[in-house]
């Protein structure tokens, strides 16, 4: 990965970044918040160009992250009162342009996970990271505002890795964007389908396209990091027998030919991306809410039941529903005293509610489950994905 270009010296928050003990004059105020670079978040400000005290609300997501300053030198001998900082409306807190955002996705430029970032942060800058893991740190360490990445998809099913990712880092779910992907077959100039003897792409875009390469004689699927870093390969190793499946944004990218479109097993074929930030946001009634869970439970009959249960009670709809090992305990000794002891595996289960944590219905179901669940972590609460994919 091109790292150098995009991540670079973690940007901190104006009241770090910047001496406390040079107080500048503060100029007349744009009546409007005014994003800019964001490796300097001081530059974005409501009402003047001397960020000196960031206040804890961000433009994008709702909660931390670009500081708002609030100016606080004298009043200009004049009366006018513009200087003074606009009151912040919902409408900045649930801004979602991105301005000034980085926004970390794993693949290559071309990647559908960057075209999720975009999808949801549309004037953000997208930083491309090798790794889901590499994309978790990037935001942690403060080289990146968000990190888009993907959960599941229609055809392929689940992205395993980032459910456990998800576990062993503290960011927070604070959106989530459906993006269709159609993918298309690429290959150099001149390469004929029938020339193909082999497929490159990330594993989910070789399952979700797995009749119709059997259709065009491919037989061989060569599994890499993402899509468009297989365009990448295929044009840098001008391969004459292997094409890759890839966006048409990534035929462009890297001087390929599309030889077909729409090539996925099914037309509607779409792929949810989670939003992470280093902070949670506030959880809201007036519009549809997600809110996402992990938990694990003691083992006997009727346990998943019983934690169904408390959501079912409530009229709790549940979204998607994901069981995978509990890393810590992948084991356990099971002993139903009739027979000599046994390992069982343990399982971590993954749930989506349709329901906002501001719900005192939710609240009380999550306390309900906390009684006998034998741990219990809330991943996110976000606004749902209610646009067209
Ligand atoms: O390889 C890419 O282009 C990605 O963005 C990754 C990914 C995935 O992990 O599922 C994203 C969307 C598609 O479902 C195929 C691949």
């Amino acid at each position: 990965m091109d790292s150098t270009a995009c991540l670079r010296l973690p940007f901190l928050p104006a009241r770090t970044s910047r001496s406390s003990s040079s107080p500048r004059r503060v100029p007349r105020a744009p009546s409007s918040i005014k994003c800019c670079a964001a490796a300097d978040f001081s530059s974005l400000s409501i009402s003047s160009a001397s960020p000196r005290r960031p206040a804890v609300v961000n433009g994008v997501d709702g909660l931390a992250g670009p500081p708002v300053p609030v100016p606080d030198s004298p009043a200009p001998a004049s009366r006018d009162l513009h200087w003074l900082p606009r009151p912040l409306t919902s409408a900045d807190l649930m801004g979602t342009s991105g301005e000034g955002l980085k926004v970390a996705y794993q693949g290559c430029p071309g990647a559908y996970s960057e075209a999720a970032a975009k999808k949801a942060y549309p004037n953000c800058q997208t930083v491309p990271c090798e790794h889901f893991d590499t994309a978790f740190k990037a935001v942690e360490n403060w080289l990146a505002d968000r990190a888009v990445l993907p959960l599941e998809n229609s055809l392929g099913g689940s992205i395993h890795r980032n459910f456990d990712l998800l576990l062993r880092h503290r960011l927070h779910i604070v959106g989530e964007v459906r993006l269709a992907v159609r993918h298309c077959l690429l290959a150099n100039p001149g390469v004929k389908i029938e020339n193909l003897k082999s497929a490159m792409s990330h594993p989910q875009a070789l399952a979700q396209c797995e009749n119709t390469l059997t259709d065009f004689g491919i037989e061989h699927r060569e599994a890499v990091d993402d899509t468009a870093g297989a365009a990448k390969i295929v044009a840098e190793q001008k391969l004459q027998d292997t094409g890759a499946i890839a966006s048409s944004l990534a035929a462009e990218l890297y001087g390929l030919n599309v030889l077909a479109e729409n090539i996925q097993d099914d037309k509607d074929n779409v792929t949810r991306f989670m939003m992470l930030a280093r902070e949670p946001i506030i959880p809201r009634t007036d519009k549809p809410f997600k809110t996402s869970i992990v938990f694990s439970l003691e083992e006997g009959p009727g346990q998943l039941f019983k934690a169904l249960g408390v959501f079912a009670l409530r009229e709790i709809n549940l979204t998607k529903i994901e069981s995978r090992p509990h890393k810590k305990r992948p084991l356990r000794i099971a002993d139903d005293s009739f027979s000599t002891p046994s390992k069982q595996f343990d399982y971590l289960f993954y749930m989506d509610l349709e329901a906002s944590m501001a719900d005192p219905k939710t609240q009380n179901a999550l306390g309900n489950l906390k009684e006998f669940a034998t741990f219990l972590r809330v991943l996110g609460s976000y606004p749902t994905d209610v646009n067209e994919a």
